[in-house]
């Protein structure tokens, strides 16, 4: 089903994991059914090609593979889903956005803010600029300082709101600090924040973001989904109980580098075949593994 043009990110998004079968290849049975399963629990929508789904370990048949079992499951349940595109400089990312024409399923890219090479504020502004000029689809910026050696200021994050065919900020600063209370004290029109720092989607929805794209939420999805509702209806005491519950969860599942504990987690509910990540990333340990499972064990009592 093509979506409802145009698109206002709200609500809890997955950012899938890839999960990988016995023989180290993508499961894409797996994958389909752990799409539906997130839907099935509450999740807006999906993202195809995170941080989460390894997508820097993957080939490009992998990652075309993915994108299509995905945009199926969108197709049947009418789900938007959100793909990872557009790293690298300009040129390539330009390319790869180009690549996404003609999937109706496909309604945003999720880009992230140039990694390593530390463009200028203004160079950032061009690259997004240029791409959405050119994109087939609207762009959710991809805001992650800590990975990308990039920090931006409110003004710029404005800026950047304000570009035709940008239509959201994917916000992972590592916290709340005084620029993301000053972007979401003065948002450009039709531009969403979605909270991308798992531990912190509580205060920014309080703050006013429309939803969060949160691997956290392959787990207790209806918790997250819950979450983002009692904050949208102003259900305060449920909201700030849920928040403090499942920002308990987020911690431990960011104990490691993400994506090992959750594929661990959901390995070991027998959802995906194994708990394999690809090199440089490890395998979770069993203590984080049982951790989580007592926290996702107190999260089945009625919060
Ligand atoms: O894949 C994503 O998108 C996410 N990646 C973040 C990360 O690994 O830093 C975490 C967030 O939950 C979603």
């Amino acid at each position: 089903m093509a979506q409802d043009l145009p698109f206002t990110p709200r609500g809890i998004h997955v950012p899938l994991v890839t999960p990988f079968g016995a023989d180290g290849r993508p499961d894409l049975d797996a994958l389909d059914a752990l799409a539906h399963s997130v839907l099935d629990g509450g999740a807006a929508g999906i993202v195809a090609l995170g941080t989460t789904g390894e997508v820097g370990a993957l080939d490009p048949e992998e990652r075309a593979a993915v994108i299509d079992t995905c945009a199926r499951v969108c197709r049947r349940r009418g789900a938007p889903l959100i793909v990872g595109a557009g790293s690298g400089a300009t040129a390539a990312a330009a390319r790869e956005l180009a690549a996404l024409a003609g999937r109706p399923e496909i309604a945003a890219a999720l880009v992230i803010v140039p990694a390593f090479v530390r463009p200028s504020p203004e160079g950032v502004l061009a690259h997004f600029e240029r791409l959405a000029a050119e994109s087939p689809v609207p762009l959710i910026v991809y805001h992650i300082p800590y990975r990308t050696g990039r920090s931006l200021d409110a003004a710029t994050l404005r800026a950047l709101g304000a570009l035709p065919g940008v239509i959201g900020v994917k916000h992972a600063v590592g916290g709340v600090d005084q620029d993301t209370v000053a972007l979401l004290g003065d948002l450009p029109d039709d531009f969403a924040v979605l909270a991308g720092d798992d531990a912190f989607v509580s205060p920014l929805l309080a703050l006013g973001a429309t939803g969060g794209i949160l691997a956290s939420a392959h787990l207790a999805t209806d918790r997250f989904a819950a979450l983002a509702e009692a904050w949208h209806t102003g259900d305060i005491p449920r909201a700030r109980a849920l928040g403090h519950h499942l920002a308990r969860l987020s911690t431990l599942l960011f104990a490691e580098p993400n994506p090992a504990v959750v594929k661990a987690v959901l390995h070991a509910q027998g959802r995906i075949p194994t708990p394999d990540v690809r090199l440089p990333l490890l395998p979770a340990s069993e203590a984080s593994v049982k951790a989580v499972t007592e926290v996702l064990a107190e999260l089945a009592e009625p919060v």
